[in-house]
């Protein structure tokens, strides 16, 4: 802090106290007003209205793509767009002194922000990014630069006069010089490899001295402190870490001296930036030891070690690509003991492994099948090649696994059944099946692109974020997102083809069209150095398609390429479920080779003019199924009342989930049964034949009403209600989808080898829980009845039930419905 101080204590009582000022404005105008990515705010929690709260301020409406655009964006964008029209113009000379004290004030204040501080950040449009390589710019100094001006061609070179200062949200405050002396203000915004490094870490990479190029910067004016306009820099490949020894700085010497602080390096020998790479290693600074030991490489101290050290920090960083070229050119070198050998060979089989390419783990592992550590390996990867083929799993360790396990990342090989992706006659791209499929086929079993646990989200460093982008037409109020988007710049780090997938994905109206999927295979160079991404990142596209094709997982968020793929429809063929952060997407109806493969993105329940807005507001479409237009066309009075109805049934359901007497249940059910009746009274004529019999939010209160039937019937010993119960749980599967083929509750049934009572061409359209424990009360009911025979094939359906929703048949359904199981002896039916 040296340097930061001794400009503090140079200026004179006035001029700090302006400065306090003039920061403070800028901190406090951010909290109210949001500004450009990248500033602190002390302000107070605010948090985004809910649903029930936007439809009360635009009641009876239906939700277009303009309202949506409207609400928040079209003002902002009207105001970056009139910025962009606005001639360059040359800004002011920056004063060090200003400079430096507005960074440390700054850091000050973010020391001393306590935890309800929110950063507020707005991301503007358009964020930019440079695909020039830097040996074809040419040289820019500070006073070449231009206010509102991009300046193509050219870079600028300089370094930090100070330590960066990490906002709290998503940017690094730097201050730097050129080499005349003169000084700028830049702010890099998601540089996320250091989102949630140590003072350490940070230290390391942007160093205070630190010779930096910035490729085709961006400079802004700064409207609360109109003296200190900024370089933006948006996108981390934009940024290029310079080594003093690069030829590009023959010839260009710096004018102004460097702070004492900023000439110390953490080390300035190979023996030395070793010892520091294994320092940061046991500290599980990945990025950091990654540069040590490219720095040892350089110095070349114990290369290979320092080498295959760096093969092993990369795997953790997923750099797969440059951990392999790392561990081969080790084993070429020719020069590593037996010990080092085997290291590199582990390293080598382990990026090749998470790289998904197990035919050549098997080739390397197979041929050293004696030692036990690589005979596992053989297991493993043989494993893998079976399940990539076959698409066949334990599904039963794997969901017991995932009950265990807090954070889970299933090892298994991804899967992918029979699928395409094409456009439809209106131009829209999906999945489509490319032969027949059954109800309960597999069709894609996948580990994420990248994910984010919320539980492992480290939050030492940041504040609250609220977080608006423009571009994207989002908004977020916690960081969740944002974490996610950081990992996605990590992922596409030293990886080409990922980075081309990610081109490839749909990412907004407002952004480019996307590349066709899927992409041909581009093999990736090895990363340079680990602070120079192998790609050009586009974080407008990037974030464009986090935000858009994010599933939320148990416990965070994660983006997969293909199942990206998937348009929505609320009576949808396939259902998505999760294990750990593994996406399974099987068919939940018999599918005719060329029809598509949908989901639905919303859960069932939800009324249709809040589905409606979820889906304009977080997707931008209008939803046209059968159920959407059937519910539409109740109009919006009916559905008013339905959902009036469906609240006053959920306080019904709690008081029959209390009920401990069958004179109560009874009652209840009566209320229960009349609410019903009036909520089917809400669906027109129409409805069921358009929907195909389904009217989602009747099934939770038939369940409710069931239950109250079924708990009268039985502590009563009235078989009455115990028939009435079950036929009462059939119509709430109806409802979702299911059709049931013998609903009879007593009689003969046909004889011989008795089908399912239900068509086993489609299953209900959601898994919920209950569905599948509903079907196992029916047959608990006819056990309770004396019809065993009843029982037993309710009993076969829902074991059908689970195995089309989780591939896993009688004893998957032991785990997964173990909590109905429990309360129902149904031992005598397994
Ligand atoms: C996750 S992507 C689905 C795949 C996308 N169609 C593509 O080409 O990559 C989501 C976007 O697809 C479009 N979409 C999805 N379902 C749709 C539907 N039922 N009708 C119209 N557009 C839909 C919307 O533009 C939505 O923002």
């Amino acid at each position: 802090m040296e340097d930061l101080e001794s400009a503090l204590r140079s200026m004179d009582h006035e001029s700090l106290v302006n400065l306090a000022k003039s920061v403070e404005a800028q901190l406090s105008l951010q909290s109210s007003k949001a500004r450009s990515g990248g500033a602190a705010a002390r302000s107070v929690a605010s948090r985004m209205p809910t649903t029930e709260e936007i439809m009360s301020r635009l009641p009876k409406k239906k939700w277009t793509r303009d309202d949506v655009f409207t609400m928040n964006f079209k003002e902002l964008k009207a105001k970056a767009d009139l910025e962009a029209s606005l001639p360059p113009e040359r800004g002011p000379i920056i004063d060090r002194n200003h400079l430096l004290g507005t960074l440390s004030i700054t850091q000050q204040a973010l020391n001393e922000s306590d935890r309800d501080t929110i950063i507020q950040v707005l991301v503007e449009w358009p964020q930019k990014y440079s695909s020039e390589r830097l040996k074809d710019l040419s040289l820019i100094n500070v006073s070449d630069l231009m206010i509102r001006k991009t300046h193509k061609g050219n870079y600028l070179l300089c370094r930090t006069i100070a330590r960066p200062v990490f906002d709290g949200g998503i940017g690094f405050l730097l201050g730097v010089e050129d080499p005349n002396g003169n000084t700028a203000y830049v702010k890099v915004l998601n540089y996320a490899l250091l989102f949630d490094a140590d003072l350490v870490e940070i230290n390391t990479i942007i160093r205070a001295g630190a010779i930096l190029a910035l490729r085709e910067p961006s400079y802004y004016t700064n409207v609360t402190l109109p003296d200190l306009p900024f370089i933006k820099v948006e996108s981390p490949s934009d940024i290029v870490i310079i080594e003093s020894d690069n030829p590009m700085l023959n010839g260009i010497s710096w004018k102004s001296e460097l702070p004492l602080l900023s000439r110390i390096s953490r080390a300035t020998n190979g023996q030395a930036w070793k010892a520091e790479g294994l320092k940061d290693f046991k500290a599980s600074r990945w990025f950091s030891s990654a540069v040590c030991f490219t720095n040892s490489i350089k110095f070349g101290f114990d290369v290979e070690v320092s080498r295959l050290n760096r093969a092993e920090v990369y795997l953790r960083l997923g750099w797969n690509n440059s951990a392999l070229h790392d561990a081969q050119v080790a084993l070429d070198s020719g020069s590593l003991s037996d010990e080092l050998q085997r290291k590199a060979i582990v390293r080598k089989i382990k990026a090749l492994y998470a790289m998904g390419r197990y035919q050549e783990v098997l080739e390397i592992a197979s041929t050293l099948e004696n030692d036990k550590l690589f005979a596992e390996w053989v297991t493993k990867a043989n494993r893998r090649v079976e399940e990539q083929s076959t698409g066949i799993y334990d599904w039963l360790k794997l969901y017991k696994e995932d009950d265990k396990k807090e954070s889970f990342s299933p090892d298994i090989a991804d899967f992918t059944g029979p699928v395409e992706v094409k456009k439809n006659a209106n131009g829209l791209r999906g999945t489509y099946v490319t032969r027949d499929v059954k109800t309960g086929e597999l069709l894609m079993f996948h580990k994420p692109t990248f994910s984010s646990f919320h539980s492992k989200a480290t939050t030492a460093n940041d504040l609250g974020l609220m977080w608006t982008s423009v571009p994207t037409l989002k908004s977020a109020a916690d960081r969740h997102m944002h974490r996610l988007f950081c990992k996605g710049v990590q992922r596409v780090w030293d990886d080409r083809h990922m980075y081309d997938t990610i081109r490839s994905l749909y990412a907004g109206e407002t952004l480019e069209e996307p590349r066709t999927y899927p992409v041909p295979f581009a093999v990736s160079p090895p990363l340079e150095h680990p602070t120079r991404p192998s790609v050009d990142i586009d974080v407008e596209y990037l974030q464009g398609v986090t935000v858009l094709n994010a599933f939320g997982v148990q416990d965070g968020q994660a983006l997969y390429a293909a199942p990206s793929l998937m348009n929505n429809s609320c009576m949808p063929s396939a259902l998505r479920q999760f294990i750990g952060d593994a996406i399974i997407v099987r068919t939940i109806q018999d599918l005719e080779k060329g029809e598509e493969v949908t989901l639905s993105y919303l859960e069932a329940q939800v009324p249709y003019d809040e589905k409606q807005f979820r889906l304009m507001k977080s997707w931008r479409f209008d939803c046209e199924c059968g159920v959407c237009k059937a519910d539409d066309e109740d109009g919006y009075d009916a559905r008013e009342t339905r959902r009036a109805l469906s609240k006053k049934i959920d306080e019904i359901g709690e008081r029959i989930d209390k009920a401990r007497d069958p004179v109560t249940s009874k009652h209840l059910a009566t209320e229960a049964k009349k609410i019903i009746d009036d909520m089917k009274r809400t669906f027109h004529e129409e409805h069921s034949k358009k929907a195909d019999g389904c009217k989602y939010e009747l099934a939770k209160p038939l369940r409710y009403l069931a239950n109250a039937l079924g708990f009268a019937g039985r502590l009563a010993s009235d078989k009455t209600l115990i028939e009435e119960s079950i036929e009462v749980k059939m119509q709430s599967l109806a409802v979702s989808g299911l059709k049931i083929t013998d609903s009879t509750l007593s009689g003969a049934p046909p004889k011989g080898k008795l089908p399912l009572p239900v068509d086993t061409r489609q299953v209900t359209q959601f898994y919920v829980e209950g569905n599948v424990a509903t079907v196992l009360e029916i047959s608990y009911y006819f056990l309770v009845l004396g019809d065993k025979k009843r029982a037993k094939r309710w009993f076969d359906t829902a074991v059908w039930m689970e195995s089309v929703y989780s591939g896993g048949g009688l004893e998957v359904l032991k785990v997964r419905q173990a909590p109905s199981l429990g309360s129902m002896d149904l031992s005598d039916l397994y």
